[in-house]
């Protein structure tokens, strides 16, 4: 049963929930460095070992042929791919705001200065599929590389046990142009992705939700190559009040607890009512629920419903917590989410509720976790892009700038930079 928890009378709990990292755990981490260890080394062949091990599937082939593509196109319902178009209709849309052009400042012919924004070359999206298959991450990751004008991107994603990856992530892949798909997830992907292996291409930057396993391999390989954020398990908070209605909130918060049972569902309310309403709807929706054992475990470990002395302190549990994704179910949502400055994607009152966004509204659905969205933002166009500084000064902007150089290099104690100046300046 998810557990009701006093915020005033019970602080030690209420601080736990909201210190928790997923990302603290030594087993994992172990675990990813034994897996980023041994396919740095070994490469295909750690892959396939780790990919048995994990995935329980022998794979005939690493790569996705064009004959399983085009089977995919054969097979898939006609509705769900309508619907899948309909959905990269509303994602693209709003992600083409997001593209980003270079400037140049060229005020006088002395001086010029500016910024080349560029695709970065190779991408590698992590879609996850231990549990469950993603097409809509392909969708969420794909459309804003292609928007950057990314030239090649490379998918991984977990095959089920027959070594099938689902139409349905096949031909959104296809209808996005992606047709690099390796069969393979978890932190064995991650690293074939950063080092390369036999079969594996090594790419600049590695973005895409997982698992903890994944978002691990991630941030341990960060550096050697890019990488998005940290998107791993799932979180929803949600700040309700006395009116808001509790058949509603405990469906979502079960929406996010079927993802894994490390996901985290939070409701935070300053009504006693609610909680009880609630936690009583829970119960009652778990036992619809397919995935209620995944669901069942997140919720007793990471579930709670918070009860808070004032609408105020709702608000300050939410920003602490950071959520991934926050649903506000308050009378005057339009007004309540000026308050919050740490959430992943902010969801405004009864009709807009969080699966609206994993699917289809258009904002992206890679989000982060763990915290990080007090530095971290949704995925988007931007991080697909780098951008280079240019700069240009002619030898007279250079000398009237030169004396305020010298005196900066000298004060930091380095001749060598103050040289580079004082020889142009002294050149006849
Ligand atoms: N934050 C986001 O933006 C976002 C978006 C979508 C999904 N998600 C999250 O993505 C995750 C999907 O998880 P999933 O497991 O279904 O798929 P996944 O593809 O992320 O992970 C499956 C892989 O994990 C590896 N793995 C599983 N158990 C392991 C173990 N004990 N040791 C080492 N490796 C192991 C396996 O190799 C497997 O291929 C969920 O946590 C979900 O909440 C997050
Ligand atoms: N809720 C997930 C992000 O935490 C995204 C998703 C994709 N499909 C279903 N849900
Ligand atoms: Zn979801």
């Amino acid at each position: 049963m998810i557990k009701i928890i006093e915020a005033n009378k019970e602080s030690e709990k209420i601080a736990k929930i909201l210190s928790r990292s997923q990302m603290d755990s030594t087993e994992v981490l172990e675990t990813v460095n034994q897996i980023l260890e041994e396919v740095k080394t070994d490469g295909d062949k750690a892959v396939l070992k780790f990919t048995q091990l994990y995935d329980e599937n022998k794979l005939e082939n690493l790569k996705v042929t064009q004959e399983e593509i085009e089977a995919a196109k054969q097979a898939i319902d006609k509705d769900l791919e309508k619907a899948l178009k309909n959905a990269i209709k509303n994602i693209t849309t709003f992600h083409k705001k997001q593209v980003k052009e270079g400037f140049m400042i060229n005020e006088s012919p002395d001086v010029m200065l500016g910024q080349m924004v560029m695709p970065i070359e190779k991408v590698g999206l992590y879609i996850p599929g231990g549990t469950a298959s993603y097409p809509s991450t392909v969708m969420m990751n794909a459309i804003p590389a292609n928007l950057a004008g990314v030239k090649e991107i490379v998918i991984t994603t977990p095959a089920d046990k027959n070594g099938k990856i689902k139409d349905s992530v096949l031909v959104t892949a296809d209808l996005l142009g992606v047709d690099q798909i390796y069969k393979i997830g978890g932190a064995q992907a991650v690293g074939a992705l950063c080092y390369g292996s036999e079969t594996i291409p090594k790419v600049d930057k590695i973005v895409g939700p997982g698992n903890i396993y994944v978002a691990m391999a991630k941030h341990k390989v960060s550096g050697l190559v890019g990488i998005d954020m940290i998107a791993g398990p799932s979180e929803v908070l949600i700040i309700a009040d006395e009116k808001a209605n509790p058949t509603f909130i405990a469906a979502d918060l079960l929406a996010q607890a079927e993802h894994d049972k490390r996901a985290a569902s939070i409701v935070v309310t300053d009504s006693h009512s609610q909680a009880k309403a609630i936690q009583k709807e829970v119960e009652i929706q778990l036992q619809m629920l397919e995935r209620n054992e995944i669901a069942r475990e997140a919720l007793s470990e990471y579930g709670a419903i918070i009860l808070c002395e004032t609408k105020e302190q709702c608000f300050e549990i939410a920003n602490d917590f950071a959520p991934e994704h926050l649903e506000i179910l308050t009378e005057n949502p339009f007004e309540d989410y000026k308050k919050i400055k740490n959430a992943g994607a902010i969801f405004l009152g009864e009709y807009s509720p969080e699966p609206l966004g994993d699917y289809y509204a258009g904002p992206n659905h890679t989000l982060p976790t763990s915290k990080t969205a007090r530095f971290s933002s949704a995925l988007g166009v931007d991080d697909f892009y780098k951008k280079t500084s240019l700069v240009y000064y002619s030898k007279e902007a250079l000398r009237q700038a030169s004396e305020d150089i010298l005196l900066i290099a000298n004060n930091e104690g380095l001749t060598g930079h103050a040289n580079s100046i004082k020889v142009r300046m002294e050149e006849s």
